[in-house]
């Protein structure tokens, strides 16, 4: 047993090194336990540094992390860059104790990977000592590691954050911070921020509201936007913004990190993300603001409240939908037709979220624009979807109708003549339907039951298409397994999170593809980056869907290949930020970046905008450093 009160022995090199140190005016170190002056009040004696900010809490001589009180952050100008619940020292070693035993209990992630958490650790820890090593070793191995940095794992990193933090990442606003905001702002360290990825924690994947802790998902896009759309890891910044959290759960935990209060909602709550907004705006003129799992309902409200006027997108309503657009144009060709038959697909989508409705959105008005583009085409495609949420089939008789949901809403003499009725279940609804496409982005883990799958088993297509898209792993609607087994061999499917090929027999392989708007917030962001595009319009989106949507060759989607392999992300991240910066010039939109102007951007063929992206994607190789006196 170690004894607090005995003497702390160093070696003589550590001595060397602490004398170094010295406190000024006193001539003497407190730092050094045998020091003369330290006969009394060793710890109470305030130490003087000649460090703020980050300097400070890289430090592992003075740094306190989440002990640093209210005080002390302004004076060292840490606020805002620590989640922001101060606490106890013997909270933080409880915290650190929980993580540390939680090591031998082997959490395990889904199926795969007992290990996948002791992985995140070793990886984060490179992060932090060393991001050109970091991002090489991502890059080299982004199937392997992607599944760690990203869903799966970094769900289960969310939900553990408390025991898992250790060296802060990123800024965090809260609600205790209006007011400072445009202050605050100034105390992160670098001058140039390209890509903030902001979330309120509200809906982390399909796993809940999980408070601050959700800042792990801004760090794990961001990561993404580092090893596949090459933004220089010195200009990307996660942004958690803590205005409470109705876990309670996690309000009752003595070691959670964020506000220890319920959320704020209405207009307080609006009044924290625009100062925020605009704080950062301000600092930076130019970053791109992706909004990620916020939940549905401030998800479009904020969309349609800043898209015109900064510089944002959402990633869950306008990333998905591009994504889950170019898998479903994917389908129609795996059954060997053309994509302009995509307006005779029928499709029933459970989940009425953010995702949902912005997949439905996309699709549907992608179909009216293949039958003509006017009022008529818009209504015939909305007939092509059924809806169901929690609550079952959507109909006009649905009370309370979330007015997103409204437009999918079905005539209810219509679904009478089907058989159906208002709140009919997916089963039911699946079984009168027989569609030819079943997309899952409900959160409910399994909602693809035995039954939802043997009634596909009647659709009137010749290759039913199956995306349980809901993340993380174990929230996925059905595993490939149950859908190869269940429905048929000759099934399209798609996951949001990675699972296996499944073996057939015969030496036939069921593919596992991996439906993740990965494959194009990255580009969506570069290309608005490099385009100099002061907004993200809709026609940048719809171009990098259908960019996405063609690469894929005939070959590949006849196999059932729908989506890309990982390891090519930084190729096909490459094409949909030129296919997005094509679109800003058509729109008369890009404004040019760096040396480029928009006039110079405009005279650039097709394969210089590919060259142009390529050269401006920040690689991890080690740069000379010179010093200099500032
Ligand atoms: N693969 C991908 O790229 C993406 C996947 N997602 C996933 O989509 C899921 C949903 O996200 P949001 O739409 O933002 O969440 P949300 O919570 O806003 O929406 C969930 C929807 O599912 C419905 N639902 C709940 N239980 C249901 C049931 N038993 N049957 C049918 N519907 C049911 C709810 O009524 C709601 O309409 C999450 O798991 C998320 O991880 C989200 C974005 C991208
Ligand atoms: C992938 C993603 O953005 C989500 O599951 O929310
Ligand atoms: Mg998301």
């Amino acid at each position: 047993m170690s004894n607090f009160n005995s003497p702390i022995r160093l070696s003589s090199s550590v001595v060397k090194h602490l004398k170094r140190y010295r406190v000024r005016g006193t001539g003497t170190n407190p730092l050094l336990p045998h020091s003369r002056s330290f006969t009394t009040t060793e710890g109470h004696r305030p130490i003087i540094v000649h460090k703020r900010s980050l300097d400070i809490l890289h430090d592992p001589w003075f740094n306190k992390g989440t002990s640093f009180s209210f005080t002390e952050r302004d004076r060292l100008d840490l606020r805002g860059l620590l989640p922001p619940n101060v606490m106890s020292t013997e909270h933080q070693i409880e915290r650190f104790m929980v993580d540390l035993k939680r090591l031998e209990e082997q959490v395990r992630d889904g199926p795969f990977d007992p290990n996948a958490l002791a992985k995140w650790r070793i990886l984060n820890r490179l992060h932090d000592r060393n991001e050109t090593m970091y991002y090489k070793v991502l890059i080299a191995n982004i199937e392997e590691y992607a599944p760690i940095v990203y869903t799966p794992t970094v769900g289960l990193v969310c939900q553990n954050y408390s025991g898992l933090f250790r060296r802060p990442r990123g800024m965090y606003f809260s609600a205790e911070d209006r007011g400072e905001m445009m202050s605050m702002v100034y105390n992160w360290p670098a001058d140039q921020v390209d890509m903030i990825v902001v979330t309120d924690g509200s809906r982390i994947l399909g796993l809940g509201d999980l408070g601050v802790q959700g800042i792990g998902i801004a760090i794990g896009k961001l990561d993404l936007y580092v090893a596949a759309a090459g933004i220089n890891p010195q200009r990307v910044l996660p942004v958690m913004i803590d205005v409470g959290t109705n876990n309670e759960k996690l309000l009752k935990d003595p070691l959670y990190l964020g506000l220890d209060r319920h959320r704020l909602d209405g207009d307080e709550y609006v009044a924290v993300v625009d100062e925020f907004m605009e704080a950062v705006f301000t600092r930076w003129p130019n970053v791109i603001v992706q909004f990620e799992d916020f939940q549905s309902k401030w998800a479009f409200k904020l969309l349609q409240r800043y898209r015109s006027t900064y510089r944002m997108f959402n990633d869950d309503v306008q990333g998905t939908a591009g994504v889950a657009l170019a898998g479903l144009l994917g389908a129609v060709r795996a059954q060997g037709r053309s994509m302009i038959d995509f307006p005779k697909q029928k499709i029933v989508v459970a989940g009425a979220g953010s995702a949902g409705i912005g997949v439905l959105n996309a699709a549907r008005k992608t179909m009216a624009r293949m039958l003509g583009n006017n009022e008529d085409a818009f209504h015939s495609a909305g007939r092509q979807f059924w809806v169901v949420d929690a609550k079952g089939l959507i109909t006009e008789e649905r009370e309370d109708i979330d007015p997103d949901a409204r437009p999918f809403a079905r005539k209810v003499k219509e679904i009478n003549r089907q058989g159906l009725r208002e709140g009919a279940s997916l089963v039911e609804v699946v079984n009168q339907v027989k569609p030819d496409v079943l997309l899952g982005l409900s959160a409910v883990g399994g909602l693809f039951s035995k039954e939802v799958l043997e009634a596909l088993r009647s659709s009137t297509s010749t290759r039913p298409a199956i995306f349980a898209m809901s993340n993380p792993t174990t929230n996925a609607e059905c595993t490939p397994e149950e859908a190869f087994s269940i429905v048929g061999d000759n099934i399209v499917f798609a996951s949001g999170s990675p699972f296996k090929d499944v073996n057939l027999g015969n030496g036939h392989i069921g593919h596992c593809n991996q439906g993740n708007n990965m494959y194009l917030f990255p580009g969506i962001g570069l290309g608005t980056l490099l385009s100099g595009s002061r907004i993200v319009s809709d026609g940048m989106l719809q171009a990098a869907a259908e960019c996405l949507a063609a690469y894929m060759s005939d070959e590949d989607v006849l196999k059932g290949i729908i989506y890309p392999s990982i390891s090519s992300i930084r190729d096909i991240t490459k094409e949909v930020a030129a296919a997005v910066i094509k679109e800003a010039i058509e729109e008369d939109l890009a404004e040019g970046y760096r040396e480029l102007d928009a006039r110079e951007l405009r005279k650039l063929s097709q394969e210089e905008i590919k060259e142009f992206v390529l050269n401006n994607m920040w690689s991890p190789e080690y740069p000379t450093l010179v010093y200099r006196d500032e």
